[in-house]
């Protein structure tokens, strides 16, 4: 097996407060291997975060101590290295994005300035070569007219594209490693989607390695190639991703799938939630420090804590009862969804009234196959079939609409070149995706254009 790009042996990161030292990390270990997306997932206050700023000694500027363990960089271990030392590291073989974009920029410089300077940091470019460089950077994350973006200023870019912008920023040293800490959280989820993709690509273009802080398991199910559960402080189990949602050792990983919305289950469906939350890490509970909130524990989960341990295909798991992967055991073990009634849905219904229906799980493709599938009068719309048009987002991750309807019915003017003749105008709500474990996350609504055909 290949080395590790970056590993984490054993930290421990301890916070001083007034009442006493607090261990935010304990003992944590994790690898991420050169070219490889690895997800940090987990619920908020898990420490996903904490462990990616650890990686990059980060910690020690907001009052944490890496107390124990090694952070290896290749066959470095920077663990020890003095912060001058690390700025060799940081901006250039590892480099960090965040959900916040502005905080990657000064508002009172010109998003090119910045750019440029950071390329420049490099020594080897000139000035004019560097800036050949940025604008090329900002083309290349998908900024239109990077030219004219470069004379803006921070506060002038949408969302989204400063959000482009500060990937061009991490890319200007061309990093081994790229840490995303939840990148695309504060984004609409047609932009998020844009950015996944274009991290995807990145990814593959530049080699990188990427280690991608989420809470978002569809995020997960669509770009890791490895995941990592975080509970309390700890790694709680770590799989290949495939695996990892196909058949979920730790019950805490069984709970936070459960929790996300699955095709097939009847409409107003509650899912089950974990119940309880996170311990606090003052006093975490003795043993296993899920045990509190477990549907399975037995006594042995309240007197000693389980270790990390190996098991068949690389993946590792926290728990005294997982079991060896190949065991038949459903993946929603212990964790049950209910059925709601049907008062709870009158409110979806209403807001439904007036919509046409589309083939449900089609909608979505029509917004560019337009040699496919025909639309038709009003409650006879076809449109083309997934198998036509859904990309597979990867991982076997699949884009589908549940709810596509057609809310507005235009004919709009007949596009240049459109075979066919005018478009059709149609809006889809609830947009869903069928991650490779079978769930579905719903939201989001996206426009477009359905090709209507010459026969009509
Ligand atoms: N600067 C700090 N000072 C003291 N404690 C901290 C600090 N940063 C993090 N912690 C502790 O570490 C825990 C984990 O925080 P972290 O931000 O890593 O969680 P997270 O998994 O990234 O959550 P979220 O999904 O909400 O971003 C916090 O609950 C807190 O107790
Ligand atoms: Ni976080």
């Amino acid at each position: 097996m290949a080395k590790p790009l970056l590993e984490l042996e054993r930290i421990t990161v301890d916070f001083l407060k007034e009442e006493g030292p607090v261990t935010a990390l304990s003992e944590l270990s994790l690898q991420v291997f050169p070219g490889e997306t690895l997800c940090l997932v987990g619920e908020s206050g898990s420490g996903k975060t904490l462990a990616s700023k650890t990686a990059m000694r980060l910690v020690e500027y907001e009052n944490g101590r890496i107390s124990r363990g090694n952070i290896w960089l290749g066959e470095q271990d920077i663990s020890t290295w003095s912060q001058e030392r690390m700025r060799t590291v940081r901006g250039r073989r590892a480099a960090m994005i965040f959900q916040e974009p502005m905080s990657a920029f000064d508002p009172v410089f010109t998003v090119g300035q910045q750019l440029v300077e950071a390329i420049l940091q490099h020594g080897e470019k000139t000035a004019k070569e560097a800036w050949r460089h940025a604008v090329h950077l900002l083309g290349r994350v998908g900024i239109p007219e990077p030219e004219l973006r470069m004379k803006m200023y921070p506060g002038e870019l949408s969302g989204g594209m400063l959000q482009r912008a500060m990937i061009a920023m991490a890319l200007s040293c061309s990093p081994e490693l790229l840490i995303a800490d939840e990148p695309t959280t504060a984004l609409d989820v047609t932009v998020q989607a844009q950015i996944l993709h274009l991290l995807q690509e990145l990814k593959e273009e530049y080699g990188m390695a990427i280690l991608l802080v989420t809470h978002d398991l569809g995020v997960a199910a669509e770009m890791a190639d490895r995941v990592a559960v975080m509970y309390a402080g700890r790694i709680v189990e770590e799989a290949p991703a495939a695996e990892l949602f196909e058949r979920p050792l730790h019950p805490y990983t069984r709970g936070l799938l459960a929790s996300v919305a699955r095709a097939g289950l009847p409409r107003g469906t509650r899912l089950p939630s974990i119940e309880g939350s996170i311990p606090s890490l003052t006093a975490p509970p003795a043993g296993c420090r899920f045990h509190p909130r477990c549907p399975q524990a037995v006594p042995q989960c309240t007197q000693s804590e389980p270790p990390l341990a190996g098991y068949e295909g690389g993946r590792r798991a926290a728990c005294w009862l997982a079991e060896e992967p190949g065991n038949p055991e459903s993946p929603g073990g212990g964790w049950q969804a209910e059925a709601e009634s049907p008062a709870q849905r009158s409110g979806d219904d209403a807001d439904r009234r007036g919509s046409r229906r589309l083939e449900p799980a089609a909608a979505f493709a029509g917004v560019r196959h337009h040699d496919a599938g025909t639309a038709g009068e009003p409650g006879t719309a076809r449109v083309p079939q997934p198998a036509a048009g859904l990309p597979d987002a990867g991982h076997g991750t699949r884009v589908f609409a549940k709810e596509a309807a057609i809310r507005s019915l235009s004919a709009a003017a007949p596009a240049a070149g459109e075979p066919g003749g005018s478009p059709l105008l149609f809006e889809v709500r609830g947009l869903c995706k069928a991650y490779p474990f079978g769930a579905a996350c719903c939201g989001g609504r996206r426009a477009g254009f359905l090709p209507s055909t010459a026969s009509r």
